[in-house]
């Protein structure tokens, strides 16, 4: 499988502009190559084709690599190890996918499901990826802290936010990875939570509308 995906691999890379090293897009390969061989036992996503899962899962959390590593940097500049917590991560996505790219990033991926945060523990132990951690837990139950707090096909904004927000960090913010702008979550949200940015995203070979929507209490 590694062979055929290969390519598309350093395509996307090389068009998301990211700095990958070999043993890097290896790393993601090996992830790909986990997802699909446990899949059936975990039930870690709907998809069941290599290819497919390389253009929607992992170009598409790629895509959110450069703005967060835009947004450690200052942290990284301080001499602090950014923490990030990945809520409902499910099958490590975006979060594992941050650990390998990131490897100054320290990675907790959280998910109510415990055979889910095992396959995280796995992911971490088989990948070599020291700052990569599951945990199995609900997210309201978590206190951090967290510089940035991300999710990904996990829940409306307001949601997401009002069951993490003990989880973040006093200046930390919220990276949540949508769909088209989603509009109407953001009007529902509480007067204490503040977009401050909503980020466009290209993912190489998939024609679809993605966005980050970048929060912090108000
Ligand atoms: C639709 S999946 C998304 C998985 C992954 N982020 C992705 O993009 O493929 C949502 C995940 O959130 C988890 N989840 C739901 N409620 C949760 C909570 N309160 N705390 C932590 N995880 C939760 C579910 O178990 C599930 O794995």
């Amino acid at each position: 499988m590694s062979e055929e995906l290969a390519a598309p691999l350093r395509a996307g890379v090389q068009a998301l502009g990211l700095d990958l090293d070999d043993a890097q897009q290896q790393q993601l390969l090996d992830f790909l190559a986990l997802l699909h061989k446990w899949n059936r036992v975990y039930n870690l996503t709907a998809l069941r084709e290599p290819r497919e899962m390389l253009t929607h899962h992992l170009l598409d959390s790629l895509a959110a690599v450069r703005p967060l590593r835009c947004h450690a940097q200052p942290l990284l500049e301080q001499g602090r190890a950014p923490r990030l917590l990945d809520v409902g991560s499910g099958g490590g996505l975006p979060g594992v996918v941050f650990s390998i790219c990131c490897p100054d990033i320290e990675v907790h991926c959280v998910d109510t499901v415990a055979k889910k945060a095992a396959f995280i523990q796995q992911a971490a132990a088989s990948l070599r990826l020291p700052n990569l951690r599951g945990i199995h837990a609900r997210v309201e139950t978590l206190a951090g802290p967290y510089d940035v707090v991300s999710s990904r096909a996990f829940a409306s904004l307001a949601d997401f936010t009002a069951w993490s927000r003990d989880a973040l960090a006093p200046n930390g913010v919220w990276l949540a990875m949508k769909g088209k702008l989603p509009q109407d979550e953001i009007t529902a949200l509480p007067a204490d939570v503040q977009v401050f940015h909503v980020e466009p995203l290209h993912v190489p070979q998939l024609q679809a509308e993605r966005c980050i929507v970048w929060l912090r209490p108000a």
